[in-house]
This record gives structure tokens, sequence and C-alpha cells, in this order.
């Protein structure tokens, strides 16, 4: 199967500033993809690598199996791309505005009406200056489908939007998913985790770790059972029977490998026969940022 998206030893530097190594990153047809890393690890000029914005000092992009050409690429036809505060014109109506861009890209004006439903903005009539953060975002996606794309580029989609916004943006996201193929780029761990079926970590210009989410956190942070105890004493106590070392707090924290259910259930015995009941017993899962840490370090 031909990758969506395949870089072989992408390197880019600006000055004496390394920010791409030889970069290798692979996604597949129908992946939503997170692409993560800290602030300043290349992110964004990976992505401008990507839409042929910049050249790359070394290395091979393709879109489909065709390479990526710095200017004007015609992979570019294959790619929706959404950056972080995308601009518009703000006198115009969603409506207006997805016109004027289907004249511009040759895009079908039938396309418009489907499009600004699935956004959500079907019946606003405001100019684009009136809306908020979250629907000029909306509407950002709407342009970026206009041309029927196989790949979405989101860089940073949600950085600047309130936890109703990200939530409506994630759902959207998220409902695209089997429709095309999604690269979604951020430092927020926690949308990745809730949309992305598969990452790729950028750290000191590679990709440290790239897979499906759930395999990197199987293999880099680990599942916890978290109590908490009335008092030191029955902590201590529950300590002793569970085989862990003492903690002079009224919480213990139990790792463990494996299913859930045994796991607890062997716990749950261990402490029926100390007769000490703990006040919480959770299920601590392992997260996305536990395994960034950790590959990170
Ligand atoms: N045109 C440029 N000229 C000089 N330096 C640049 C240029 N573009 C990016 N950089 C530098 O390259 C590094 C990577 O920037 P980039 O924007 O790709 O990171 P990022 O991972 O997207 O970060 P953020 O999460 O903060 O957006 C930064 O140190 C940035 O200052």
């Amino acid at each position: 199967m031909t990758a969506a998206l395949d870089l072989r030893g992408v390197t880019k530097q600006f000055g004496d500033h390394h920010v791409l190594r030889g970069l290798d990153l692979t996604v597949e047809p129908g992946q939503i993809f997170g692409f993560i890393g800290e602030n300043g690890a290349g992110k964004t000029t990976t992505m401008r690598l990507i839409l042929g914005l910049e050249r790359p000092d070394a290395g091979t992009l393709q879109v489909f199996g065709q390479p990526v050409t710095f200017g004007r690429t015609p992979t570019n036809k294959l790619i929706g791309y959404l950056p972080d505060v995308p601009a518009f014109y703000g006198d115009l109506s969603a409506r207006e505005y997805l016109r004027l861009c289907a004249a511009i890209t040759s895009g079908d004006p039938a396309d418009i009406a489907p499009l600004l439903h699935e956004v959500g903005l079907a019946d606003d009539r405001r100019h684009i200056a009136g809306f908020s953060r979250g629907m000029k975002q909306r509407l950002g996606i709407a342009q970026a489908l206009l041309g029927k794309p196989q790949l979405l580029i989101c860089d940073e989609p949600t950085s600047a939007l309130d936890p109703a916004g990200r939530n409506d943006f994630l759902a959207l996201l998220s409902g695209l998913r089997g429709s095309l193929t999604i690269v979604l780029s951020t430092h927020i761990l926690t949308d990745v985790e809730r949309i992305c079926d598969h990452v790729g970590i950028l750290h000191d210009g590679v990709l440290q770790e790239q897979g499906p989410l759930a395999d990197l956190k199987n293999k880099y942070a680990q599942a916890a059972i978290a109590l908490t105890f009335a008092t030191e004493a029955e902590t201590a106590t529950a300590a002793k029977i569970l085989n862990v070392p003492a903690t002079n707090t009224t919480t213990l924290t139990l790792p463990y490998t494996g299913e859930y259910a045994p796991a607890a259930t062997q716990v749950m015995a261990a402490l029926a026969q100390s007769g000490v009941a703990p006040l919480t017993f959770a299920r601590v899962d392992p997260t996305l940022d536990q395994v960034f840490m950790e590959v990170i370090r």
C-alpha cells in the first residue's frame, strides 16, 4: 500500500540551527496521526516542507507516492491544510468566503452547502469578523476540505480555542475518521489521545518513536491501581500485605502489567485479608503524557 505521507532522511537547518536531522516519517492511508513535539521541535517546519513551502537541505518527501517539490508542488492538490490561526476576509459570510475559495482553486461550488452543514455553519449568515475562534477553525476545516483532499494536515489547530471550542473541533475531526488521512500536529497531548490512533514523537530533529498509540502506551507507560486510606497506619498495614514499600502518606500506587481485572481482584483479596478498607480504589490508565516524557528522557 502506498503511504499517504513518506519522509526519508529529511534535514533542515536555519543558519546554524539544525531543526530536522534526518527525519523519517510514515503515515498510512486512513490513519489519524498525532505528530507531537515540544515547542520549537520542528513540527511547523515539517508541515511547511510537506507543503513545498520550504526546501529540504537533504532527504525526500512523498505524498501518496508523488514527490513533493519546492514551490508549487502538484502534491498540494491532494492536501487540505489548516494552520493554527487561519486568516479570512472578515467582511464575507462563510458561504461567500467558500465560494471565493472554490473560484480560486477550481473547487466545486456544489460542495459548499454540505461542507457548511458538516462543520455546523450552514445557517450562519454573519460576517466572519463576528465569528468566535472555534467557528473560524470550523470554517478553516471546511475550506481545507473544499478540494476533496485525501490528506488533511492540521497544524496546532486547537491552540487558540477554549475548552468548548476545542471539544467541538475535536469531535468534528474525529467524525472525519475513515474518509481521509489526517495529520494532527500539536503539543497538546490530550487532544492526540482523544482522536489519534497513531503517534509520532519528534525530538532532537528526528522521530524518536512512531506507532499505534496503544502500543506506545504498552511499551513506555505503566498502568496502576491507586488506593487511598483514612490514616497512615492503615496505609502501612495495606502496604505490608500488598508487599509494596510503605509511604508517609495515605496513598498507595500499585503498578501492574496485563489485564486490569485479575490485578484488581488480587489487590482486593489481599486487602480483604488485611481487614483494611480503602477510601478510594481507582484504575489509573497510562497516558500519552507518560509516554512522551519517557521517550524524550
Ligand atoms: N524561517 C525561519 N528562520 C529561522 N528559524 C526558523 C524559521 N522557521 C523556524 N525556525 C526555527 O526552527 C525551530 C522549529 O520551529 P517550528 O515552528 O518548526 O517548531 P514547532 O515544533 O512547530 O514549534 P511550536 O510548537 O512552538 O509551534 C524554532 O527554533 C524556530 O525558531
